[in-house]
């Protein structure tokens, strides 16, 4: 049984004045375990169907399934890295990342040293007491993962989380997530602009088409490239040519006015 399936979900916005189809028609299945990214020109509706498998607004037609149940009972199962970390600025990074178990009420001793012991393997000990203006960009998005990580979510929804970091951050941050979400086994879904990144990171690729939002290609990355971590990807030659045939695809919207 696929993780999450997307079953020919179509949406359109209704404003007083008009009627937006953001997406139309879109299906496909996702497994247990598998990192799979939304990448397309803009407008294509990937934050609209991300928004959608979070459980925040109901699709116009279609459904969406995980673990073979109607998405609205599963809702706790899904966590979010964004591109802002929306971290509390006057708690510690500590209160921040047990706020979760908090307010669920699962925070016990046990998981209290997990997330403290999780925050310390991705890089930030001695930052506990510390609030998040006294981070970088960073380390804040580090906080935010564990923190996202504490709750156990099965499904991750990445909605651009490293578009706002310096180059060598976002690779640095890119490999950290991509072990620390593999090493868990979660079932990871990414929006990015990035067509690099999509390639680094995933093991399949939705390419959307806009004006609708419609699927255009779904790509498989090559075992290759899965088999290593993002910045090793990144050198392979492999990696240059799905990143050519993806900016062709990307050439053809222009030439479509679909960009
Ligand atoms: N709340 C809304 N009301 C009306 N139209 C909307 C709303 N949100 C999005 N849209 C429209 O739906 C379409 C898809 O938008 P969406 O933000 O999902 O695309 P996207 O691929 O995430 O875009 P980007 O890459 O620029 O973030 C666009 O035409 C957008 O203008």
């Amino acid at each position: 049984m696929s993780f999450l399936e997307i079953r020919e979900i179509s949406h359109t916005y209704f404003t007083p004045q008009d009627a937006t189809t953001a997406l139309e028609d879109i299906s496909f299945d996702v497994k247990e375990g598998e990192f799979i990214s939304f990448l397309g020109p803009s407008g294509c509706g990937k934050t609209t169907l991300l928004s959608i498998i979070a459980g925040l607004f109901k699709p116009t037609a279609g459904e969406i399934l995980i673990q073979g149940q109607p998405q609205k009972s599963k809702k706790q199962i899904t966590g979010y890295m964004l591109q802002q970390d929306y971290l509390f600025p006057w708690k510690t990074i500590e209160e921040n990342i047990l706020l979760g178990l908090k307010i669920l009420k699962q925070l016990t001793a046990k998981k209290q040293q997990q997330t403290i012991k999780l925050l310390h393997d991705i890089g930030l000990k001695g930052v506990e007491k510390q609030l998040p203006s006294q981070l970088s960009g960073g380390m804040r998005q580090r906080a935010a993962l564990v923190r996202t990580l504490a709750v156990d979510p099965k499904l991750l929804l990445l909605d651009e989380p490293f578009s706002a970091l310096d180059f060598q951050t976002k690779l640095k941050l890119e490999d950290l997530v991509f072990q620390t979400l593999k090493s868990f086994g979660k079932t990871a879904v990414l929006v990015t602009h990035d067509i690099g990144e999509a390639i680094a990171m995933s093991d399949r690729i939705i390419l959307f088409s806009a004006n609708p939002g419609r699927i255009h290609q779904i790509l498989n990355v090559p075992d290759e490239l899965r088999s290593l971590n993002p910045f090793e990807a990144r050198n392979h030659p492999l990696y240059s040519q799905l990143f050519q045939q993806l900016w062709k695809e990307f050439e053809k919207f222009e030439t479509q006015n679909e960009y």
